[in-house]
C-alpha cells in the first residue's frame, strides 16, 4: 500500500524551477532513499510532503491526505528530523522529550521511547554538550516520540564518525522493522545501497531513476551502488 503518491510535482523559487514535475511512490513499510547531485530538489521534495512547503504544482498525498490542505493532521502522523538549531543549547535530553510529546494529540511514552534508544543515561545530559552520534539518537527519537507512520530523515549521518554512522544504520532498519515507513535523503552510497529497499534518484528537479539498489546496480552493470550511480546520472568520478 503506498503512503506517499507524489505526481507531477513543481515548485520554483522565484524564477529557478527546484522541481519540474517529480513523480513517485513509497509502500508503506519501506525505507525509501533519495539520492542525488546537491541542489537537485530533495530536501524540497521533503518538505513538501512533510507539509513544510507549499508545491505550485502536481499532485501529492501522504497517508491519504494533501500536505497543503490536511497539514495539521498530518503532522500528527509523521515525523521528520529536526535541525540542530530546532533545540535551545541548555535543553536536556529529557526535557526535550517531554516537549515534544506534548505537540502530539497521541504521543509515545517518551520515558519507554529514552529507553529504548538508549538515552536514558544522558536525560540529564544538555544537548549542547551531546557529540555527533548522541545528537543524531536523540534526533531520532525525536522524531518518533509523535508515534508516527511514516517518518523523514535529511542527511541524518552527515557530520558523523564511521561508528555512530553504522549505530544510527541500525536504528533506521529498527525503526522499519517497527513498521515505520522511513524516507531518507543521503548523499552517502554505501548507506543507500545498505539500508533502502528502493531509491528515487534526482537530478534537476526530476526522477532519473528509480528501483532496488540491486536494479540500479544490474541496470548499469555496475559492482556497486556508488559506480551505478554516477553510470546513471551519466557522471564520471
Ligand atoms: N528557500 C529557498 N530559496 C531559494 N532557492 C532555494 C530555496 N531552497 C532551495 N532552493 C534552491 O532550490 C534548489 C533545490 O534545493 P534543495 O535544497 O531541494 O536541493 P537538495 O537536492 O536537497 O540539495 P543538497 O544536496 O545540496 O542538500 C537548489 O538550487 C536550491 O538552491
Amino acid at each position: 500500500m503506498a503512503v506517499i503518491e507524489i505526481n507531477g510535482l513543481q515548485k520554483s523559487y522565484r524564477t529557478h524551477k527546484a522541481l519540474d514535475s517529480v513523480t513517485l511512490t513509497v509502500e508503506r513499510g519501506e525505507i525509501f532513499g533519495i539520492l542525488g547531485p546537491n541542489g537537485a530538489g530533495k530536501t524540497t521534495v521533503v518538505e513538501c510532503a512533510s507539509g513544510l512547503r507549499k508545491p505550485d504544482g502536481g499532485t501529492l498525498r501522504v497517508l491519504g491526505m494533501d500536505p497543503r490542505t490536511r497539514r495539521h493532521e498530518l503532522l500528527q502522523r509523521i515525523g521528520a528530523q529536526l535541525q540542530e538549531a530546532a533545540l535551545p543549547d541548555a535543553i536536556k535530553v529529557g526535557e526535550a522529550l517531554r516537549m515534544y510529546a506534548s505537540f502530539y494529540d497521541k504521543p509515545a511514552d517518551w520515558r519507554a521511547l529514552m529507553q529504548e534508544w538508549g538515552l536514558a543515561e544522558k536525560k540529564r545530559a544538555r544537548f549542547a554538550g551531546l557529540s555527533g552520534g548522541w545528537k543524531q539518537r536523540l534526533f531520532i527519537a525525536l522524531a518518533l516520540v509523535g508515534n508516527p507512520e511514516v517518518v523523514f530523515l535529511d542527511e541524518l549521518t552527515t557530520g558523523l564518525d564511521p561508528a555512530a554512522r553504522r549505530l544510527t544504520w541500525g536504528l533506521i532498519r529498527d525503526m522499519r522493522d517497527r513498521g515505520v515507513t522511513v524516507v531518507l535523503v543521503t548523499h552517502f552510497m554505501d548507506e543507500a545501497e545498505a539500508l533502502c529497499d528502493r531509491i528515487a534518484v534526482i537530478d534537476q528537479g526530476r526522477v532519473v531513476h528509480e528501483g532496488s539498489p540491486g536494479e540500479l546496480i544490474d541496470r548499469s552493470h555496475a559492482g556497486s551502488l556508488e559506480d551505478a550511480y554516477f553510470t546513471l546520472i551519466e557522471r564520471t568520478v
